[in-house]
């Protein structure tokens, strides 16, 4: 008999234990099955290299789990290679993997094998209810049968126009926010300060309007619901509740691992009050986020079934337009057998997951684009021309009109789909620059995976050799997202670099030779396999039409501000500014993307 307390002997005897009884019982549940697996289990991944764990408690989570984090993954797969041994808590050996052989088999003839880990999956459900990224297996797949249809290429082209809409109305605002600065700065500086100064030029924070315009274009696209109106002075407070949600998941890392246990004690009113009762400011925030979530999910889905959005009324009204996706949603609910149907607590799960899926990531990669943008003016030369260059010819064509909305030109999705300059900027950005830079994936049934081993030799080079590492069954593993984007085997020598010319030389600019399964271009950023971003055409329709309407109207260049990119599971910019406190000087961070913009090529 086991020495640990079974699960089941814990909610057996639940009822007749305090809580305080209970959470020790479970720390030290999950204690001995770490130390169980660490001691007396034999260490799975001899001879596979990586770094020492940095303490004997957390292993290297402390290491990639860490806001600073990005360089240290990068050094992992540049230095051992793309399968190397990392460690958790009190000496557990994971693997952090990014040698695309070894994804190519996790994510397609094994996939089988793998799943989200369970502190994934666990934290998902007490955040955002049964939705898309907290279930498994038939349901999960039930549920991606229902959404997949409104990712089409078809329904997508019936929400562009809401993108538009949000796009132009930002254009309208940032033309505001650059005259009032100019104005102000102009009055109150001397002539010579003027000149100094670039003239025409407004400092702009491409990160805050980034994820404005991600929040809202997730929220009238998917919910048909207007979080932010984009020109009131102060944002929604859902937007800043929702932006600090994942960096306060992560850095709330160490306390999720105590979700899958917390999931299954008692019933949902008491795991509730255990939240309530934590005495942690970050919990109570996450907290009210998902209350948050919750609420504005109940009272959109209830004022959709008001509508009575049947059939006809999707195809009607509005010039066959669709209104957004939770509308079609509901449609092919009420279509499906009823015991494919989802219920009320799914659906409200889809529209908290599919919100924060939308929201975190394009606004991510936006203000990326704008900032790789100004420091490759010779890029954005080209980018801005061939826009322009596509409004013009559009103007020229007999039947422009029709493309015309209040008086605004609006590219077609076929012609802005295949802007090669603007493709292939977006491309390489996600490539070098993937928002989501790792997942983390638990092994389900041991596996056999093949890799490709790489030993140094004697010329400071290195040799590959085929091998393979059998994965035991509970194996927590890191899936390296930024690692494999950027293998040298794949992507060639200048792997490393921002290149979007590369997009131009060749559709395919990657080694033919690796076939990574359901990946975009041939890159992982939306991942691949059965659990893949389900809204990366929504994401590549939204960004394009978002960064095209933009740059047709304004130019970019960097300020002297130091930015740095933080990892909290999503990547996101922060500017450094010296601060002075009593006398001592010191940096801070504020989550921004200052840059100079102005409109037209006024600025130097
Ligand atoms: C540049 C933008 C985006 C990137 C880089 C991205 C990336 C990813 C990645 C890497 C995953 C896998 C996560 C995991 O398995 O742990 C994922 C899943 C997912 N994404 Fe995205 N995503 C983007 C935009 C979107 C958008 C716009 C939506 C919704 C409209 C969306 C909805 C989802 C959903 C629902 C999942 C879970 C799918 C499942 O488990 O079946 N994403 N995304």
């Amino acid at each position: 008999m086991s020495i640990f307390p079974s699960m089941a002997f814990l909610q057996q005897n639940f009822e007749t234990l305090s809580l305080h009884h209970a959470l020790t019982l479970l720390a030290f549940y999950q204690l001995s099955r770490w130390l169980y697996r660490s001691m007396v289990v034999s260490p799975p991944f001899k001879g596979i290299p990586g770094p020492k764990p940095a303490s004997w408690f957390s292993g290297n989570l402390g290491q990639l789990f860490n806001a600073k984090g990005l360089p240290f993954h990068q050094h992992l797969s540049d230095f051992y290679g793309g399968t190397v041994k990392v460690y958790g808590f009190f000496g557990d050996e994971q693997l952090y993997i990014s040698d695309p052989l070894a994804i190519q088999a996790i994510l397609g003839k094994e996939q089988e094998c793998f799943d989200e880990t369970a502190v994934f999956l666990e934290a998902n459900k007490i955040i955002f209810g049964p939705g898309l990224v907290s279930t498994t297996g038939e349901l999960h797949k039930r549920q991606r049968k229902l959404a997949a249809p409104m990712f089409s290429t078809a329904q997508l082209a019936k929400i562009a126009p809401t993108f538009y809409d949000i796009a132009e109305k930002l254009v309208d605002v940032l033309q505001r926010e650059v005259n009032d600065q100019l104005s102000l700065t102009h009055s109150a500086n001397t002539e010579e300060e003027n000149d100094e100064k670039r003239v025409g030029c407004a400092v702009l924070d491409v990160s805050e309007w980034s994820c404005r315009v991600s929040l809202e274009a997730a929220g009238r696209a998917i919910l048909g619901y207007s979080f932010d109106p984009l020109d009131s002075p102060v944002s929604n407070p859902y937007t800043t509740a929702i932006k600090e949600l994942i960096p306060t998941l992560f850095s709330l890392a160490l306390v999720r691992q105590f979700a899958p246990f917390l999931s299954k004690l008692g019933p949902a009113w008491f795991r509730r009050k255990l939240v309530e009762w934590t005495p942690n400011r970050k919990v109570q925030k996450v907290k009210a986020t998902s209350d948050l979530m919750h609420e504005s999910a109940k009272a959109i889905l209830k004022e959709r079934r008001a509508q009575r959005l049947d059939e006809a009324n999707l195809g009607s009204g509005d010039g066959g337009r669709a209104k957004d996706l939770i509308s079609m949603l509901l449609q092919a609910n009420a279509r499906a057998a009823p015991e494919e149907r989802m219920g009320d607590d799914e659906l409200t799960g889809q529209m908290a997951v599919l919100i924060f899926g939308a929201q975190d990531t394009t606004s991510s990669v936006m203000p990326r684009v704008f900032s790789l943008l100004a420091t490759h003016p010779d890029v954005q030369l080209n980018v801005r021309e061939e826009i322009r260059n596509a409004y013009a010819r559009m103007r020229q064509h007999d039947g422009y009109d029709t493309d015309y909305v209040n008086g605004k030109a609006r590219l077609d999705q076929e012609t802005l789909m295949g802007l090669p300059w603007l493709d292939a900027v977006v491309k390489e950005t996600l490539r070098l620059y993937p928002p989501v830079p790792f997942v983390r994936r638990t092994c389900t049934k041991e596996a056999s995976i093949p890799y490709t081993r790489t030993i140094p030799d004697n010329s400071n080079t290195s040799v590959a050799s085929l091998a393979s590492v059998s994965i035991p069954k509970d194996t927590t593993f890191f899936l390296s997202i930024a690692g494999c984007n950027r293998m040298r085997s794949v992507w060639g020598d200048d792997a490393g670099e921002w290149k979007p010319e590369r997009w131009l030389e060749s559709p395919q600019p990657y080694s033919k030779d690796v076939k990574i399964p359901g990946a975009f271009s041939g890159m992982l950023s939306f991942l691949g396999g059965g659990r893949s971003c389900i809204g990366y055409r929504f994401a590549m329709l939204e960004m394009k039409i978002v960064l095209a309407t933009v740059l047709s109207r304004l130019v970019f260049s960097p300020t002297e501000d130091r930015i740095v990119w933080n990892l909290a599971q999503i990547t996101s910019p922060s500017v450094c500014r010296a601060v002075e406190r009593e006398g001592r000087v010191s940096v801070e961070e504020t989550k921004a993307l200052p840059l100079f913009a102005a409109f037209d090529d006024a600025c130097g």
